[in-house]
């Protein structure tokens, strides 16, 4: 787990193995405590260099062995070893050093970084701090303002910036190791007293409680209610304000209580259920390892809207040659400006030159004949969608991906309308398109292996965290969503507001509660689609209660206020107001509270007092019901399917794991109970009604969220 070797005659070589990252599991620590005992007890030895096998220095600790009883030689007296020893301990930095790996690095004399490498103590996005002595040391080295960035927002950092922060001490393109070893000859013999970090003052702030506390302030705004953040600032303001030894103690007695939270947890379940979401396989046994995707040398995006447009961005920022379509050439020059802004922006950002010349620009379709996949993005109409795919089916090459960007329209429906069903594929994109992290996958019955692999792939490529789901009405997240959202709605017919529903909400961890969502969103988008389904509008058939449709409660609330024009932020009016139209700060609106009077008068309905905890428990675990409804349909192959989909485009806090992962920590009994509960109280709802699986797990002892899979295929195979 730990190589030992001699080169260049003098320099002791420790190889850090155990792939895919080198991680400090138990036999990986084992290893460096008794390869460094044997470098500084050999009397050939001058200096020692440390590396990891296979291009990547040291992902960190194990994160596998958190929560398991820890065996092996703890970190911090193995890195305290490293500090102290008399011969130059140097650190050959390629690929990753991050969390303990940085640590290790950090207790080592010098560090030499690959210009390639990434550099960073992440814990916080783990729900722990940098525990192996990482706050105590690095603040000491860098200083504090830079070190409170770093271990609060758990960002890596490029070679070059931690050259340019001190925390190595030179860069190359060459050779790391090579590099460290003729670096380790020449430093031989030197005296080593002014290389222990932890020995250093911390530099001085002029106002390091200020720093600290306005630090504190923004870390508590962002956080949304995760507590590793502020340990993080705790921490750090303990290495600024102490000695080295008592600022460990602080150290641990802060990691001690995060170590063991709830939040760590769900932050640990939610980094393992994103690598487990890109191992996909769906009902025909089409599973990533098996399935080739196609080499993708040419795409097409139809349709430049608002989401088309971020579409192409993302697909140009990944350095695919793009070709964009649009009826008219009017919309086509406004996209082409657009697109060309948004991508100006991100180079700017990003400090490379924007590629704007990946993109060409057509009014024709049939320049698409030689595009490898295409990606429609028209308007959201599946008339308009089904004349595109018969178009595209007649223009495109053979072998073409044909992807629609829908947020729930049927897929199958579309594949019947293109000469090839199996090349077809869902591509469901969250706007802005170029922006959030999250693609839904959405396959059919008659997808090809190669279409859903070549789709995944193309998403990865584009930076997205991609899933892939199975075809049904909202797919998952939006499938889920309408339950959370119908329940607001009807907590406002009983007693609610706006402001009460979004407090709860942001005081779980939302960034946004569910009206402020629907006024940035815009209600006329639901109210289009409701009119469509004849739920809403003149279309609905006469006689119908006004709050009853097919046959279950319905709330009207959204279309009144549409019928209203009030539209959320873009009118200035929505469920709350705004200062004027295309206003962002949402102000509680008196009108609306009048109008909520009224309408339960209107209904005979009597407001009661409704708190946060009826809110929470009504809006999410109406949606944790759909989501395993979702899993007994085998929309969703397993929990973390769902979890990814709500933590990356639905805003779920993230040190709440997602939905499923929460309804475990929650306790699957409790849960089962209060649907039962309110089921009773609001019979009108069938979807409050417990489903199988729920009945299933609860009946089967409430296993672990990693077990319910094997659950689900008892389920299965029993229908
Ligand atoms: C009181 C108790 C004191 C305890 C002290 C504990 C101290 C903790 C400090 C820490 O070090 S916490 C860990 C900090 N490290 C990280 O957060 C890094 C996590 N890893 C990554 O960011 C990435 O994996 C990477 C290293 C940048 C590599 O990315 P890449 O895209 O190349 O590969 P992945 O698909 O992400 O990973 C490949 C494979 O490896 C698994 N893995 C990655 N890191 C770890 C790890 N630290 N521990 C265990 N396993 C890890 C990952 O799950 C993948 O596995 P799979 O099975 O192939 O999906």
């Amino acid at each position: 787990m730990a190589q030992y070797s001699r080169i260049s005659g003098s320099v002791g070589l420790i190889t850090l193995s155990n792939p895919p990252v080198n991680a400090l599991s138990a036999a990986v620590r084992q290893g460096i405590v008794d390869t460094v005992e044997k470098a500084l007890g050999d009397p050939q030895v001058k200096s020692v260099v440390i590396c990891g096998q296979d291009g990547i220095f040291c992902g960190g600790a194990d994160i596998k062995e958190f929560g398991k009883n820890m065996s092996g030689p703890p970190l911090i007296p193995m890195i305290h070893t490293i500090e102290c020893a008399t011969k130059p301990m140097v650190a050959a930095i390629e690929g990753s050093a991050l969390g303990g790996g940085l640590e290790l690095a950090l207790g080592c004399h010098y560090r030499i970084a690959h210009s390639k490498a990434r550099l960073g103590l992440p814990e916080v996005t783990l729900g722990l701090l940098p525990a192996a002595g990482g706050s105590q040391r690095l603040p000491r080295l860098i200083g504090v303002p830079a070190a409170l960035d770093l271990i609060t927002t758990g960002r890596h950092v490029t070679a070059a910036e931690a050259l340019q922060l001190g925390i190595v001490d030179q860069v190359t393109d060459h050779a790391t190791v090579d590099a460290a070893v003729k670096f380790a000859l020449s430093v031989a013999g030197k005296p080593l007293d002014t290389r222990r970090i932890s020995t250093y003052p911390c530099p001085h702030v002029s106002d390091v409680d200020a720093l600290c506390e306005n630090v504190m302030q923004k870390v508590r705004k962002s956080a949304h209610g995760a507590i590793a953040p502020i340990a993080c600032v705790q921490a750090v303001r303990a290495a600024a304000t102490l000695p080295y030894t008592q600022g460990m103690e602080r150290e641990k007695e802060l990691m001690a209580t995060l170590y063991t939270s709830g939040q760590a947890r769900a932050l640990q379940y939610s980094f393992f259920a994103q690598r487990a979401v890109s191992k996909w396989r769906i009902p025909s046994g089409a599973r990533w390892d098996t399935s080739t995707p196609r080499p993708l040398h040419k795409v097409a995006v139809i349709g430049l809207g608002t989401m088309g447009r971020g579409i192409t961005v993302a697909l140009a920022q990944a350095g695919l040659p793009v070709i964009t379509v649009e009826t008219h050439e009017k919309q086509l020059m406004e996209a082409k400006r657009a697109v060309s802004d948004m991508l100006n922006r991100g180079a700017k950002r990003r400090g490379v030159a924007p590629p704007l010349d990946k993109i060409s620009y057509s009014c024709n379709l049939q320049d698409l004949a030689d595009v490898d996949l295409v990606i429609e993005a028209v308007f959201e109409d599946m008339t308009l969608k089904k004349k595109v795919f018969r178009q595209l089916s007649a223009v495109c090459k053979p072998g073409t991906l044909l992807c629609t960007n829908t947020s729930g329209l049927d897929v199958d429906q579309l594949a019947s309308q293109s000469r090839n069903p199996e090349l077809v594929v869902g591509m469901h994109f969250f706007a802005p398109a170029h922006v959030m992290k999250l693609l839904e996958v959405v396959y059919g019955p008659q997808s090809s292996p190669q279409a859903v692999a070549t789709a995944m792939q193309l998403g990865k490529k584009m930076g997205k965290v991609s899933v892939a789901v199975g075809n049904c009405r909202g797919f998952v997240g939006n499938r889920m969503l309408k339950l959370y959202t119908e329940q607001a709605s009807f907590l406002l017919e009983e007693g609610a507001t706006p402001d009460l529903v979004d407090q709860a909400i942001e005081e779980f961890g939302f960034p946004m509660g569910v009206f402020k969502v629907s006024d940035l969103s815009g209600l006329d988008v639901g109210w289009r689609i409701r009119k469509e389904e004849k739920l809403a509008g003149l279309s609905v058939a006469s006689g119908q209660s006004t709050r009853i449709r097919e046959g279950r409660r319905y709330s009207p609330l959204a279309d009144l206020l549409c019928e209203q024009g009030r539209f959320g932020q873009k009118t200035g009016r929505g469920w709350y107001q705004y200062d004027k139209p295309g206003g962002r700060v949402a102000r509680s609106d008196p009108w609306l509270h009048h109008f909520l009077e009224e309408y339960r008068a209107q209904h005979g309905l009597v407001a009661r007092h409704i708190d946060h905890q009826e809110v929470l428990e009504r809006c999410l675990y109406a949606m944790i019901n759909e989501g395993f409804r979702i899993l007994e349909d085998g929309i969703a192959a397993g929990p973390e399917d769902i979890d990814v989909i709500y933590v990356f485009g639905y805003g779920w806090p993230r040190h709440r794991g997602g939905p499923m992962f929460y309804s475990g920590m929650v306790g699957l009994e409790k849960v089962l109970e209060r649907l039962e509960h309110y089921y009773q109280a609001h019979p009108d709802v069938p979807h409050l009604q417990p489903c199988r699986l729920l009945r299933r797990l609860v009946a089967r002892g409430s296993p672990p969220v990693h077990k319910w899979r094997e659950v689900i295929k008892n389920l299965h195979s029993q229908l």
